[in-house]
């Protein structure tokens, strides 16, 4: 490969992007590099290895570890072992150790979700073994305009027109980071092709007859010829709309502080086995006085018009879900949308509305309603509870 060539006008500008993208800061902790072989992981592993040894000459030992991680997922039979064998001779080239994880059975196209949590566990356990606490992948501007336009075609929320985020948490000690997220791949093609680096070309890619590929090669395409910035447009709503959530996420933790107290109740029902029920309790914040509600609500003019808004209560229920890992997979629009109403106290429909249900910490339940993944929900004046059981052996 020709070195004189890197210094092209096009390369300069990306290994640039990655100086904004893959601060100095960055740069000194490790980093697994995710590559498939295809163009757009290439040029990040080319451009990330330049930059740490930029970052670091002439003293190479103090630099932090990298990695190429590599992922055979074995659905293209030898096609798949010669990705794998490219993305090894890279890792020769340019002299960075290379971990290659392989799924275990050649596995069949609706075994995607599975390959995919495969792939995650090996970047963690690579990750974890190498000491590495970044997770770089290669998603470009084109593959967030791609997913926007997908999750709005599919009807998603509004957390799926987020669209990927440059950065964020994978388990408790690791970052997945996207640097490349501003680069559009064609931008990335004609740089590699400048420095005379090669990747590798799916065929897969090109069938039409995959949504995504579907969007790739004929949805954009006629949108770009009416609208040319689409994508950039796109983007755009997806960043406004992780401003917003930003925003709505921080009302509602503050929401959960005043209003939300979690309790782990333990119900002995017999001397061998014991149910134990997780319980979140909602102050309604209709009747909440405003002396007794903690700041910020007691502060604001309208505070009890906006704590009892429903993309409010909703958001925070989410959150609480998440936290809590309770399950949110079933819970549909509809769902959530009956649970904070039935918080907020505007007329709900409460399914399987009872008399007399239960009791509510000291207070009788006029109601209770059900969610799915064993949720039930009571509620008195003053007070929503929501109740999961979890089985749990008596340990005696
Ligand atoms: N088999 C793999 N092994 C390691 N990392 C991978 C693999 N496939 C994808 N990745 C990483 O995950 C990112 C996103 O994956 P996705 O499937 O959307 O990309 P791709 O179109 O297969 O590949 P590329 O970005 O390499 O052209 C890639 O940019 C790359 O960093």
């Amino acid at each position: 490969m020709d070195q004189t060539k890197e210094h092209s006008e096009r390369w300069e500008s990306l290994r640039q992007l990655l100086r904004i993208e893959w601060a100095n800061e960055a740069t000194s902790v490790g980093a697994i590099i995710g590559c498939s072989g295809g163009a757009d992981s290439v040029a990040l592993v080319r451009l990330l290895v330049d930059r740490y040894r930029t970052q670091y000459a002439p003293d190479l030992d103090s630099m932090p570890p990298l990695r190429i991680a590599h992922f055979n997922h074995r659905l293209r039979g030898e096609q798949s072992d010669a990705d794998e064998q490219f993305v090894r001779e890279l890792a020769t080239d340019l002299d960075v150790p290379v971990e290659v994880g392989r799924a275990h059975n050649d596995a069949a196209e609706d075994a995607e979700a599975r390959l995919r949590q495969d792939r995650r566990d090996f970047f963690l356990a690579t990750a974890a073994k190498s000491g590495c606490r970044y997770v770089a992948l290669a998603h470009t501007l084109d593959d967030q305009s791609e997913t926007v336009l997908h999750h709005l075609l599919r009807g998603t929320g509004p957390l799926g027109l987020k669209g990927m985020s440059s950065s964020r948490p994978l388990g408790d000690d690791f970052v997945i980071r996207r640097p490349l997220l501003r680069a559009r791949r064609a931008e990335l093609r004609d740089a590699l092709r400048e420095i005379g680096q090669p990747w590798r070309e799916d065929p897969s890619n090109e069938q039409t007859r995959y949504t995504r590929n579907w969007i790739r090669h004929d949805a954009l395409p006629l949108l770009r010829s009416r609208f040319p910035k689409t994508d950039h447009a796109l983007v755009r709503a997806a960043e406004n709309q992780t401003q917003l959530d930003g925003l709505i996420g921080r009302l509602a933790r503050q929401w959960i502080d005043s209003f939300v107290v979690i309790d782990d109740v333990n119900d002995h029902t017999d001397r061998y086995n014991r149910t134990a029920f997780q319980t979140i309790r909602f102050s309604r914040p209709s009747m909440t006085s405003s002396e007794s509600a903690m700041s910020p609500w007691k502060e604001w003019p309208h505070s009890r018009e906006l704590a009892t808004e429903i993309p409010l209560i909703t958001a925070a229920c989410q959150i609480l879900f998440a936290e809590l890992n309770w399950p949110r997979r079933d819970m549909n629009r509809h769902h959530w949308t009956r649970l904070a109403m039935l918080i907020a106290e505007q007329p709900a429909d409460v399914t399987g509305a009872s008399n007399a249900a239960g009791r509510v910490g000291d207070e009788q339940a006029i109601s209770r309603g059900h969610w799915p993944g064993r949720i039930e929900g009571f509620q008195s004046a003053r007070v929503v509870t929501l109740s999961r059981e979890r089985k749990t052996e008596f340990d005696a």
